[in-house]
C-alpha cells in the first residue's frame, strides 16, 4: 500500500469520526431541547402544594358542620377564622407555584381561574362571618361555605391530576434520557476504541510500508534509501564522539558474463547467495545494502581502516571460496572492493561514498577480486 493511500485513509477516517460524533452531538441537542421542558422542572414541591390543600378542605368541611352544630362555640368560631385565612393564602401559593413552573398554561388555566373566583368569594364569607358572629343566622355562610369547599376539592384533584401526570411524563422522558446518554455513552467508546484500532493498524501498516520501502526485494537487504536513512546520523556520531566510520562499497566481478552464461535466475541466485554471505560476515550494527544491480555497501560505525579492510577482505575470501556447486553455476565468482574510513571531521557521507567509489573502481583497473583503500 502506498503512502498517499495510508494518509488518504487516515483522513477518510478521520472525517467519519467527526462526521458520527456530530450526528451524534446533533441527536442529542435536539433531544435535550426537547426534554428541556421536563428536565429542569421540579415537580416535588408543586405536588405538595397541591395535595396538602386538599386536607384543609376536609378540615375546613368539618369545621363549618361544626359551626352547623355549635355556632357559638370560640374554638369553632377560631378554627374558621383560621381556615378562611389559610385558605386564601394557600390559593395565593399555588397560583405562585403554577406560574413558576414548566407546566404549559393551557393546562392550568381553567383551575387557576377558578381558584381566584374561589378567592373572592372568601373574602365576601369573611365579611358574612362577622355577621354570624354578630348573632346572624349561619345558613347563608354555610351554603357559601359549601360551594367554595366543592370548587376547591374540584379544582384541587384536577390540579392533582395534572402535576402527577406531568410528574409522571418528566419521570419517562428522564428514564428514556438516560437511557440515550448510555447507549452515546457506549457509542463513544465503541467509537474510540474503533479509533484507537484503525490507528493501531494503519500505523503498523504505514511501518510495513516504510520497511517495504526500504528493502530489496531480491537479497532482502535494504536498498538505497535504507543506507540514506542512517548515512547522516552515523555520519553527526562520528562527529561529535570522535569515532571512526568506515564504509565498503562492492561490486561482482564479470557479473556481465554470468548473467548471460548462465542466464538471468542463475545471476539472481548469485546476488542471493552473495548477500547472504555479506549478512554471515558483517556485524548486527552494520548497515547492509544493495544500492545498484550487482553493487552492495557495508557501513561500519566504530570501525577504522584496519577493521574495515579486515572485514573486506574476509569477505572477498569467502566469496572467492564459494564453490561451483554452492554458486549453482559452472564458474567462480569474485568480488572487488573500495574501502572509505572517516575520522571525526571528514566524517561527510558525499565524500566518504567519493572515496570508496574511487578504491573500488582501482580495485577493477588493478585487475579485480581485491580491496582497494580510497
Ligand atoms: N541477474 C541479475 N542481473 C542483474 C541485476 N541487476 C543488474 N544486473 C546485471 O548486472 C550486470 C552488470 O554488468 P556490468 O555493469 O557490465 O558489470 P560487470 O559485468 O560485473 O563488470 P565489472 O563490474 O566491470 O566487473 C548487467 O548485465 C545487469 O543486467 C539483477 O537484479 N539480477
Amino acid at each position: 500500500m502506498k503512502l498517499g493511500a495510508i494518509k488518504s485513509i487516515g483522513w477518510r477516517l478521520g472525517l467519519g469520526v467527526a462526521l458520527l460524533a456530530g450526528t451524534c452531538a446533533i441527536v442529542v441537542a435536539l433531544y435535550a431541547f426537547q426534554a428541556r421542558q421536563y428536565m429542569g422542572s421540579n415537580y416535588t414541591s408543586l405536588v405538595a402544594d397541591v395535595v396538602r390543600p386538599q386536607l384543609h378542605t376536609v378540615m375546613f368541611r368539618h369545621a363549618l358542620e361544626d359551626l352547623r352544630k355549635r355556632s357559638t362555640d370560640p374554638d369553632v368560631v377560631s378554627r374558621l377564622e383560621n381556615f378562611l385565612w389559610r385558605v386564601s393564602q394557600h390559593i395565593d401559593g399555588i397560583s405562585f407555584a403554577l406560574q413558576a413552573s414548566r407546566l404549559s398554561e393551557s393546562d392550568y388555566h381553567a383551575s387557576l381561574v377558578r381558584l381566584q373566583d374561589v378567592k373572592m368569594r372568601l373574602s365576601e364569607m369573611r365579611q358574612q362571618f362577622d355577621e354570624v358572629i354578630a348573632g346572624a343566622s349561619p345558613e347563608k355562610f354555610l351554603h357559601q361555605g359549601q360551594m367554595i369547599e366543592n370548587d376547591l376539592a374540584m379544582t384541587y384533584s384536577a390540579l392533582s391530576d395534572l402535576v402527577h401526570s406531568e410528574a409522571a411524563k418528566q419521570r419517562i422522558v428522564m428514564e428514556r434520557l438516560g437511557r440515550t446518554i448510555a447507549v452515546l455513552v457506549f457509542m463513544i467508546l465503541l467509537l474510540v476504541v474503533g479509533l484507537l484500532i484503525s490507528l493501531f493498524r494503519l500505523k503498523r501498516e504505514h511501518h510495513k510500508v516504510m520497511q517495504l520501502s526500504q528493502r530489496d526485494e531480491l537479497t532482502k537487504l535494504g536498498n538505497r534509501r535504507y543506507l540514506m536513512s542512517f548515512a547522516e546520523s552515523f555520519c553527526k556520531q562520528s562527529q561529535r564522539s570522535g569515532r571512526p566510520l568506515s564504509l565498503i562499497l562492492m561490486d561482482i566481478d564479470h557479473f556481465k558474463y554470468v548473467n548471460d552464461t548462465f542466464g538471468h535466475p542463475a545471476g539472481d541466485q548469485i546476488l542471493q547467495i552473495f548477500a547472504k554471505a555479506l549478512t554471515d560476515t558483517a556485524r548486527e550494527v552494520d548497515v547492509l545494502a544493495r544500492i545498484g544491480g550487482e553493487e552492495f555497501c557495508v557501513f561500519m560505525p566504530d570501525t577504522d581502516v584496519d577493521g574495515a579492510m579486515k572485514l573486506a577482505e574476509r569477505l572477498r575470501q569467502k566469496v572467492s571460496d564459494l564453490t561451483q556447486q554452492q554458486l549453482g553455476v559452472a564458474t567462480s565468482v569474485t568480488v572487488s572492493l573500495g574501502v572509505a574510513t572517516a575520522y571525526q571531521n571528514d566524517a561527510i557521507f558525499k565524500h566518504m561514498y567519493a572515496r570508496a567509489d574511487k578504491a573500488l573502481y582501482q580495485a577493477k583497473t588493478h585487475g579485480r577480486n581485491r580491496v582497494e583503500v580510497g
